[in-house]
């Protein structure tokens, strides 16, 4: 039987580490706006600008031709920041065969719409089977070939395992879900918890309040998460606490890096012209802060990110505010 074809759109980190994967195990194309990345994927099997010298498989495929990228695929793969992923399947759309399946990688909310990046994909390319795969996947560790795992949240559990195995590999575990929602919700949130963590790590606040913030994080980000219909346990999960853990910590995360210069007094024009790549947690805060309105949870944690990043609030008195709000039970309450 042929092996499908798989078609990745976003030429970034995490766009090109999956489908370095995934070219192991099918044929694989690439697109990318940039041409330099392009090129240098095609003719060095490596993606100098997102992933330095990492070596790529050299069986993976670069191309520029939107149209061409999408035409030809079996299975979509959707790998460009959440802001741009509408405006990318728009053109796609004309494109793209009936009924091919569409996994998101994106961790982030589109503004405006307050949607999920999956109900952005049923928007604009209505009758394709669409899932998400997330995780704590820092890409260049998984481009270096270290052991990690994701979870793969297709609606039909038949379909997440066809493509669970077009995107695994040895050192990549790929486990399966149903529940696209949870998934899709935990990786969003997630980055701006990190943000949070990052403004303790900023203060040199220790370690103790680290836990504590991810800890109290994955609460909130739990009770949001099911209220949205997600499943309680998905939180407890690869997608939740494993990519909170994750992202928290790691000194490679861009959305930590964004809290810590904060604290330390940089301005976000700064850190993003610092930065260079997506922190999607810049632009999910304030869809956040909609949704938890809109569904009646509180969520403090994420108030006092949002507060820092829009509302002029700095880091040392978005700590103090937490502190000074009563701890309730742990486990029953709104308090974070
Ligand atoms: N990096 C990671 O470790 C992980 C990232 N993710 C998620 O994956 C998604 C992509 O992130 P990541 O790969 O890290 O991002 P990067 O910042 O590494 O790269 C972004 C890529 O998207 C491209 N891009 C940006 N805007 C557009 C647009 N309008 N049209 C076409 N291409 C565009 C950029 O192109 P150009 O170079 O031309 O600007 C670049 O190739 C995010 O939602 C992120 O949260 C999930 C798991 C791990
Ligand atoms: O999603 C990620 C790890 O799972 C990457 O996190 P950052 O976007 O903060 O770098």
């Amino acid at each position: 039987m042929r092996r499908p074809n798989v078609t990745v759109l976003g030429g970034g980190s995490w766009g090109s580490a999956i489908a370095s994967i995934a070219a192991r195990n099918a044929p694989t194309l690439l697109w990318a706006r940039d041409e330099a990345t392009v090129a240098d994927i095609n003719e060095r099997h490596v993606n100098s600008r997102y992933l330095d010298d990492l070596p790529l498989n050299p069986a993976l495929r670069a191309t520029n031709d939107l149209e061409h990228a999408i035409a030809t695929a079996d299975v979509l793969v959707l790998g460009v920041p959440s802001q741009a992923c509408r405006g990318v399947l728009t053109e796609a759309a004309e494109h793209l065969r009936p009924w091919v399946p569409i996994v998101s990688l994106v961790k982030g909310l589109e503004q405006g719409s307050r949607l999920r990046i999956t109900e952005v994909v049923r928007e604009t390319l209505p009758g394709h089977p669409v899932g998400v795969l997330n995780g704590p996947n820092i890409a260049r560790e998984i481009a270096a070939g270290y052991a990690a795992a994701a979870t793969l949240a297709m609606p039909d559990q038949q379909q997440a395992e066809s493509l669970q195995n077009l995107l695994r590999s040895t050192m990549f575990r790929v486990y399966t879900s149903t529940d696209v929602v949870g998934v899709e919700v935990a990786g969003a949130l997630k980055n701006i918890f990190a943000i949070a963590t990052g403004f303790g790590d900023g203060l040199e606040a220790g370690d103790n309040t680290r836990a504590m913030v991810i800890t109290r994080s994955l609460r909130e980000l739990s009770r949001l998460g099911v209220a949205m219909g997600g499943h309680e346990q998905t939180f407890s999960g690869l997608a939740g606490m494993g990519d909170l853990i994750a992202t928290c910590t790691s000194p490679h995360s861009r959305n930590r890096r964004v809290g810590i210069r904060l604290a330390q007094g940089k301005t976000l024009p700064e850190i993003e012209a610092e930065l260079k790549q997506v922190a999607e947690g810049v632009k999910s805060a304030p869809v956040v802060m909609e949704l938890s309105r809109e569904h009646g949870v509180e969520m403090p944690i994420a108030r006092e990110v949002d507060a820092v990043l829009n509302h002029g609030q700095t880091a040392v008195r978005a700590y103090r505010g937490l502190l000074r709000e009563a701890p309730e039970h742990e486990f029953h309450g709104d308090a974070w």
